[in-house]
């Protein structure tokens, strides 16, 4: 192998938003979760994260930069990826540019990463699960690894949880699997995006600012602390799940939205009965979603479904596009920006 040649790679990983949600996990370092959760992956066209993986024998070590600022691989979260998408590496051959990469060459070989989240990073908006699904997907295409999406996303899960879930489009399920090694713990897709065409996603931006407690330590406390997470696990979300996933595959709104809603407002419970209590969502938050139940209630039937993630950033899925427009009205009326960017500041 020469030492000029630079090959690269890029992809690009839409985020996902829960409808049933991942809080608590039984395996801290493998990331395996205490229930199955569900989700929808939005369009790629607006929330994604794009990452760009080069090799080249010039390169001295691994290095990353997210959103231009060059930020540290050390953590067991990327070594993780890293080395499991090593080990699965194949042989590369570009025969026009005379470039050939053996399978043995890729543990010698170092990785210049770049990435970019065309939403805020850390804002409760799931960055971490469109990044390390991205990571993942960038780094087994360079590398021609032949795994399928539920196997590599077994590997995402090891960056962040919800990234598991992010491989596939339309509605995904992760499974929480049983095994204390992790590979039965792996998302599958449930329907693909063009199931339930109608439905409109709108996110509103309460605040785009990072969240004081992150996703991995507020769900460690919950763990530690709330019993009403034990619960949760083993009695609601089994059920929930189950039910969940008839109302996607009969695109029965009316549960849909009254699942979507009472998961969230049980994971924000969670939050609540967590010692000392996590506070993710805002005023404009519970606004929002007294605005929602009130409306549904008016109309007789839902046409709107809100979820929370963790940080004051409400998700609505409205039924059609025509309550997606009204949808979108009312929220400007009843909630002005404040700022350009953000309902609250
Ligand atoms: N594009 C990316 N590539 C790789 N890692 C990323 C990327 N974007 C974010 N991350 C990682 O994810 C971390 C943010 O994750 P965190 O769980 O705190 O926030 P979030 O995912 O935006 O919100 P939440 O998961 O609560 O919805 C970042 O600090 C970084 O380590
Ligand atoms: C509230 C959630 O968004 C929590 C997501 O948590 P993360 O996947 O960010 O946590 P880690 O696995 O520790 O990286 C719910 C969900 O996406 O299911």
């Amino acid at each position: 192998m020469g030492e000029k040649w630079v090959l690269m790679k890029t992809a690009q990983t839409p985020t996902n938003i829960a409808v049933i949600k991942y809080w608590g996990k039984r395996d801290e370092t493998l990331i395996l979760p205490v229930n199955d959760s569900i989700s929808v992956t939005l369009d790629p066209a607006h929330l994604c994260t794009t990452t760009t993986v080069a090799v080249s024998p010039a390169f001295q070590q691994d290095r990353m930069w997210l959103n231009g600022k060059e930020i540290s691989l050390s953590g067991g979260r990327y070594q993780n990826c890293l080395r499991e998408i090593r080990t699965r590496a194949r042989e590369v051959e570009d025969k026009e540019r005379g470039i050939k990469i053996e399978k043995k060459d890729w543990e010698k070989l170092h990785l210049h990463i770049a990435s970019y989240n065309n939403f805020p990073t850390a804002a409760g908006l799931a960055s971490s699960a469109a990044g390390f699904a991205c990571l993942v997907f960038a780094l087994a295409k360079l590398m021609n690894v032949s795994e399928d999406e539920s196997q590599l996303s077994a590997i995402a899960r090891q960056g962040s949880g919800s990234a598991c879930r992010s491989l596939f489009g339309g509605f995904v399920k992760w499974i929480m699997g049983k095994e204390d090694d992790g590979s039965d713990s792996l998302a599958v897709q449930l329907v693909d995006e063009k199931h339930w065409e109608d439905l409109f996603i709108i996110i509103a931006v309460v605040s785009s600012r990072q969240k004081e407690t992150s996703s991995t330590s507020g769900m460690r406390e919950s763990v530690e602390t709330s019993s009403l997470l034990q619960h949760r696990a083993k009695e609601v979300v089994p059920k929930r799940t189950i039910k969940m996933e008839e109302a996607i595959q009969n695109r029965d709104f009316a549960s849909f939205a009254k699942l979507a809603c009472a998961d969230s407002n049980q994971f924000h419970a969670v939050c609540l009965d967590t010692l000392p209590p996590i506070f993710y969502m805002n005023d404009t938050s519970h606004r929002i979603i007294s605005y929602v139940e009130k409306w549904n209630r008016s109309e007789g039937t839902p046409q709107v479904a809100y979820t929370f993630d963790a940080g004051p950033n409400a998700v609505l899925i409205a039924r059609d596009r025509k309550a997606a427009a009204q949808l979108i009205q009312r929220l400007l009326f009843y909630f002005p920006p404040k700022s350009d960017t953000d309902l609250d500041r």
